[in-house]
């Protein structure tokens, strides 16, 4: 629902967020404070949307990113690493040479779509030990475990001893047992629901990768393709190849882009899952849905949503393909000095 507002509240808003983003992130996304009227949503981290109820609610977000390998042959040959090594993992490196992150996650998204329950368990494990931005978990509205923002690291033996205290309305299990049960309660309905599996359908609408698309954006925005230009600068590779993508048709070119977008959006947005646990299977209903988690012997009723399907810019083009490369520098040089380090410690012994 749209909503009329007036600045002072936009400004306040602005205030609220920047506080709670990260440093290196406060510019990124500002409030426009000269827009009169804002989106209404639903509060789903509420099991009722908005309304606080007798039952206590637990929600789980999860911000899965990319969960596919890419394929494209437009992939240079000195980025071929992409092929077997997540966007995930390779943008950690980055984020903790940019001191964005203070250790490495422990979270594989390739676990997390397997679509097999002990590796969807391992990745639940994985976000729960080091969540960063990628895990949070509200109970009745309010945020319990992890960060706003830019999230947290690690999670501490204290976290993880509050964070049982906090679950005891809700798992009804033994002190020491609530944790365990928490992550095998969220494995299990990732598993149940197949929600991962529709994300990764529309994530894979990129197809071309970042190296491919690139080259479709110049053309639609009628400008000459700066990375043609700067590889054939470079002369390290060759552009033959980018002919194909230059010379489709503008249809195409234009289908190319969209999909590449709206996968970027699949590859950001976040799974909200909230729990309520019942009493019995009497619960089930057409608005949500039932799980029996038989190491608690308990029954929950869940609902799972998406949030953040804003749909990217066009101009992001350039965005992506910087960022690509700058992944991929920072990535290869860690690989070359840690070859380096092997062979000398090869050489000494
Ligand atoms: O490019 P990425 O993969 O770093 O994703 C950005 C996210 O970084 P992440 O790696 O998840 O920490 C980034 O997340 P943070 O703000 O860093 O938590 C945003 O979600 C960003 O979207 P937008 O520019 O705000 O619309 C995201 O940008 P998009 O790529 O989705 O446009
Ligand atoms: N409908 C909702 N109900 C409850 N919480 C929500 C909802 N939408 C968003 N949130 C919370 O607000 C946070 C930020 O929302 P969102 O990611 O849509 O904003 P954003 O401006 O795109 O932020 P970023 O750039 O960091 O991704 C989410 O991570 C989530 O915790």
């Amino acid at each position: 629902m749209r909503l009329l507002v007036a600045k002072e509240f936009l400004e306040s808003v602005e205030n609220i967020v920047t506080s709670q983003r990260p440093s290196w992130r406060a510019d990124a996304a500002s409030v426009d404070t000269n827009r009169n009227s804002v989106l209404l949503m639903d509060d789903l981290t509420l099991f009722a949307h908005g309304r606080v109820e007798d039952k206590p609610c637990l929600s789980v977000e999860i911000k899965p990113k990319c969960g596919f390998l890419p394929s494209s042959s437009f992939i240079a040959e000195e980025n071929v690493i992409k092929k077997s090594i997540t966007r995930f993992e390779m943008h950690q490196v980055l984020k903790l040479h940019d001191n964005e992150i203070s250790e490495i996650s422990e979270y594989d998204p390739l676990d997390l779509f397997s679509g097999s329950k002990d590796r969807i368990h391992k990745a639940i494990r994985a976000l729960y030990a080091t969540p960063q931005n990628n895990f949070r978990v509200f109970l009745n509205g309010s945020l319990v475990f992890g960060g706003l923002g830019g999230g947290t690291c690690k999670t501490t033996s204290k976290v993880e001893q509050d964070f049982e205290h906090l679950l005891k309305d809700i798992i009804k299990t033994k002190d020491g047992s609530r944790a365990n049960h928490f992550i095998e309660l969220v494995a299990e309905t990732v598993y149940t629901s197949g929600v991962l599996d529709h994300l990764l359908d529309v994530q894979k609408l990129d197809k071309y990768n970042i190296e491919g698309a690139v080259h479709v954006y110049y053309d639609l925005i009628n400008q000459p393709c700066r990375v043609c230009k700067e590889l054939e600068k470079s002369k390290t590779s060759s552009t033959s190849q980018f002919s194909f993508m230059h010379s489709i048709p503008m249809a195409e070119k234009v289908n190319v882009l969209k999909e590449f977008l709206i996968s970027a959006t699949a590859k950001d947005c976040s799974v909200m899952i909230s729990f309520r646990s019942t009493d019995a299977v009497i619960s089930r209903s057409s608005s949500h849905s039932n799980l029996h988690l038989e190491s608690a012997k308990q029954e929950f009723d869940y609902k799972v949503h998406f949030i953040d399907l804003d749909m990217r810019p066009l101009k992001k083009m350039e965005v992506y393909y910087e960022l690509d490369k700058k992944i991929m520098n920072t990535y290869l040089e860690m690989v070359k000095k840690k070859e380096a380090r092997g062979e000398r410690r090869a050489q000494r012994q």
